[in-house]
């Protein structure tokens, strides 16, 4: 499927949340890049502070009409000094391409890494999950999928059930496997993305240990930990479908959610929920969570 690609240079500390607006349009992935690696457009006359620019790349089914999106965004007050953007059609294979040269293995934690399938790894003896994201979410280089991986990084997960939903990629779920997770069952709305985790398992060598599932056909269990790096929006919505995985004395991660939305997420899950101090990176919060006794 042809793609067109949307680029908008935002001032970095915006930049999560211009994402999150190509994403409530419609955009089917978000990438971040920083400006100065990237140059594509000339710096705005009289701006000095160019280097704190980041490209904000949302991809977009090839029909989608981009004139009320563009014309959004520059309504917008992040915007007022006018929108630098630049509009590309895609094959995938560009698509792809342009995945694998920006994407390199990045540590996570003290344990962890994160290495493209078709890199060298840069610390055999470290815990690496070789992934190929494919057209799934999830590479490690967003905030949310970093803070979620932090977090697996610090925990004893040996022979703990994990629940991902969101799964994406699989990165979070592989990355519990292979931190000593004996079973964890991946769920999400996208069929794409339970086939790119299921390979991405079969790539790490967990593929018995990992189940994944639309939403329509997920399984009734409870899990020692789960972790939901979806939206504010749905976590929201499924509050109780993702409470009800989470054992008695289980832990429950959320991410995907951005600072003004700390509240509402907390209040959804507070009757059942004590949360820890929240992490933030970038603009968006991770909040983890214990049953109440
Ligand atoms: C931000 S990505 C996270 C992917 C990966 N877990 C990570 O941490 O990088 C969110 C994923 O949640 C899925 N998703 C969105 N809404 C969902 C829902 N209501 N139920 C299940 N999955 C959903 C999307 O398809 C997407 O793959």
């Amino acid at each position: 499927m042809p793609w067109i690609q949307l680029t908008i240079s935002a001032p970095e500390k915006h930049a999560p949340l211009i994402g999150d607006m190509l994403e409530g349009n419609g955009a089917m992935a978000v990438t971040y890049r920083d400006a100065q690696d990237n140059p594509i457009f000339e710096p705005p006359i009289g701006e000095l502070v160019y280097w704190q620019e980041t490209l904000v790349t949302g991809l977009f089914p090839a029909e989608t009409n981009m004139q009320p999106i563009i014309a959004n965004l520059q309504k917008s007050s992040y915007f007022k000094n006018g929108l630098q953007y630049k509009t590309d059609q895609l094959e995938d294979k560009d698509w792809e391409r342009e995945w694998m040269d920006n994407f390199h293995p990045i540590q996570f934690g003290k344990r962890l890494w994160v290495c493209p399938s078709w890199r060298d790894i840069p610390d055999p003896s470290a815990v690496n999950i070789m992934l190929d994201p494919g057209m799934a979410f999830g590479t490690g280089t967003h905030p949310t999928t970093a803070l979620c991986l932090g977090w697996l990084d610090g925990q004893d997960l040996s022979a703990k059930t994990v629940v991902d939903f969101g799964c994406g990629s699989g990165i979070l779920a592989i990355g519990a496997l292979l931190l000593g997770a004996k079973r964890a069952v991946g769920i999400d709305i996208d069929q794409q993305a339970l086939i790119a985790s299921k390979e991405n398992a079969e790539r790490n060598g967990v593929a018995e240990q990992l189940e994944v599932y639309l939403p329509a056909n997920q399984p009734v269990l409870k899990a020692d930990v789960v972790v939901a790096n979806i939206l504010a929006g749905p976590l929201q919505e499924l509050a109780s479908v993702i409470s009800d995985y989470v054992a008695d004395d289980g832990e429950l991660v959320m991410s995907g959610i951005l600072e003004r939305q700390i509240a509402d997420v907390q209040a959804a899950y507070a009757e059942h929920f004590d949360f820890s101090p929240a992490q933030i990176k970038e603009g968006w919060v991770m909040l983890h969570a214990k049953r109440k006794r």
